[in-house]
């Protein structure tokens, strides 16, 4: 991806960090301010957890902070978790719910930017303020704007905070029938991407999927298996209490899905290694991999190490595990999390390009190499809504130059019958078949592996997920599975038996 992205599973809210508490009432004059709100220590404890907004409590400071975030979100000059993140941290006395609370109206507000800036054509005071509203109601009522009653029951919440004339002007906004706006508002997209949707996935589900990526993404676990099991990791996620539930994700064998938004980085089983914060798809990336015990394998751009750290527990912490990047900031993310998951035996090492000479070192002689290639990123919307205004058609292009010098750097290092599998989270061809196809018309040394053969035995009676019976390629979709967009080729390398000279 274009932007600096240390995981795609981080949610903004993960990284800010505060004192928890439960009221707001403040002895300072700025309604911003109090920091008694700090623990007594003065130190700030605990990451803030995605939060079930079912029973918040919007306060007016909320809709002031989001008014004063807005510009220099919307400005799209930096990462918004980028921005979210530098506000908390100059705003140390807000608590873990506001935070939380605050976040997700302000991604409500960048998933829904055409629609609410419709909206907000009406109504009274500032337009930031307008936007603030709506982002508050769409958080509080999880998305639902337009139809349901959740909307009513959002709008009743914020009753309390609202300005004369407010209530009634949500009242009506709410009331809009999405269906009779125009489809770029509707669906908001900028026309470059819906434009890149219509032509693939095609025009008949467009629509299906841009609505999938108006919603947050679900909060899926991939339990360690180096230290749990599935069914340990549920039994303790339904522990939690009542407000959440924990059921089996749907395809990855090791996947917990959480119904409702705990905060999870303080409990015991998080700083154990039990598991780790991570979408389906990423987790089921590792299974197209499929390493081995023993094998020698490389995550080419590990970044955080979101799929090393799956990868190594595949190989159940044998063989070696070479974690690449080029960003030291990124692996250095990974150092942590590596000691938590008791793997031992995975290698960070930064590069500086994809032709360092490290990597030379290790041509001809590794068994798998995975390129979860930097890429655009329009498969993980619902997680990171600012890309589809921060990125360009010039940037895909951009992009794909990129994509296609790692991986053939990347494919250099294979040893003759070594499996090379090619990915990105992005949802636009020229970003995944057809590099895939360039990287096949490039290197006869390599042919295709379909995807549904390297894992069925993961669904030995169906075709398995991703897979068709048309194309040999990996593809998720949101729409479809539930999961942040994936694309996934697997590449081998052949093994050339050479023909015995003829005795003269
Ligand atoms: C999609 S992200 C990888 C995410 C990671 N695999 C994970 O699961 O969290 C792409 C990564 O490629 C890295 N990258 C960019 N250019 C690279 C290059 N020339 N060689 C290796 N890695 C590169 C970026 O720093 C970024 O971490």
């Amino acid at each position: 991806m274009s932007k600096e992205r240390s995981s795609r599973n981080a949610s903004p809210r993960a990284r800010a960090r505060s004192s928890d508490s439960k009221n707001y009432a403040t002895k300072s004059k700025d309604p911003l301010r109090n920091p008694e709100r700090r623990n007594a220590s003065g130190n700030l404890i605990g990451p803030v957890g995605q939060k079930n907004f079912s029973n918040a409590k919007a306060l007016p400071q909320h809709a002031i902070h989001l008014e004063r975030l807005l510009p220099e979100m919307l400005s799209f000059e930096q990462p918004a978790d980028r921005v979210v993140s530098r506000y908390f941290r100059a705003e140390p006395q807000l608590g873990n719910r506001d935070r939380a609370l605050i976040a997700e109206s302000a991604f409500a507000i960048l998933r829904r930017k055409n629609e609410f800036s419709q909206l907000a054509v009406s109504g009274e005071g500032s337009q930031a303020r307008r936007l603030a509203l709506l982002g508050l109601m769409s958080a509080l009522s999880e998305g639902g704007l337009g139809t349901s009653n959740r909307a009513e029951s959002a709008i009743a919440d914020l009753a309390h905070v609202l300005k004369p004339g407010e209530y009634e002007w949500l009242v009506h906004v709410s009331k809009i029938d999405p269906e009779t706006l125009n489809p770029l508002v509707r669906n908001n997209l900028p026309e470059w991407l819906w434009d890149a949707f219509g032509k693939y996935p095609g025009e008949e589900s467009r629509e299906a999927l841009a609505k999938s990526l108006m919603h947050p993404a679900l909060l899926d676990l991939r339990a360690n298996t180096m230290k749990t099991t599935r069914e340990q990791l549920l039994l303790e996620m339904n522990a939690l209490g009542g407000r959440y539930q924990a059921i089996p994700t749907p395809y990855a064998p090791d996947g917990v899905r959480i119904m409702g938004k705990p905060a999870l980085q303080n409990t015991v089983g998080f700083k154990a290694g039990m598991f780790e914060v991570q979408d389906e798809g990423s987790q089921l990336l590792a299974y197209l991999l499929a390493p081995k015990r023993g094998e020698m394998v490389v995550d080419f751009c590990a970044g955080a190490g979101g799929k090393t750290l799956a990868i190594g527990a595949l190989m159940r912490s044998t063989g070696r595990l070479y974690a690449l990047d080029t960003s030291e900031r990124r692996l250095a993310n990974l150092k942590p999390r590596q000691a938590r998951s008791g793997l031992s035996n995975v290698h960070p090492v930064w590069i500086d390009s994809e032709n360092d000479t490290k990597i030379k070192r290790l041509a001809g002689k590794i068994d798998r190499v995975l390129v979860d290639a930097p890429c655009s990123g329009m498969g993980t919307l619902r997680r990171n809504p600012d890309l589809k205004w921060r990125q360009t058609p010039e940037g895909v292009l951009e992009l794909n130059v990129k994509q296609a010098n790692i991986l053939a750097s990347a494919s250099r290092l294979l040893k003759p019958g070594g499996r090379l599998v090619y990915a990105t989270c992005s949802l636009l061809p020229q970003e995944n078949q057809g590099i895939a196809e360039d990287f096949l018309a490039k290197h006869p040394e390599f042919e295709v592996v379909p995807a549904a053969e390297v894992l069925k035995p993961l669904f030995p009676n169906q075709m398995p997920i991703g897979c068709s019976p048309d194309n040999p390629w990996w593809q998720l979709w949101p729409h479809i599975h539930g999961t942040d967009g994936f694309f996934g080729a697997v590449f081998q390398k052949k093994i050339v038996v050479k023909a015995p000279k003829e005795e003269a």
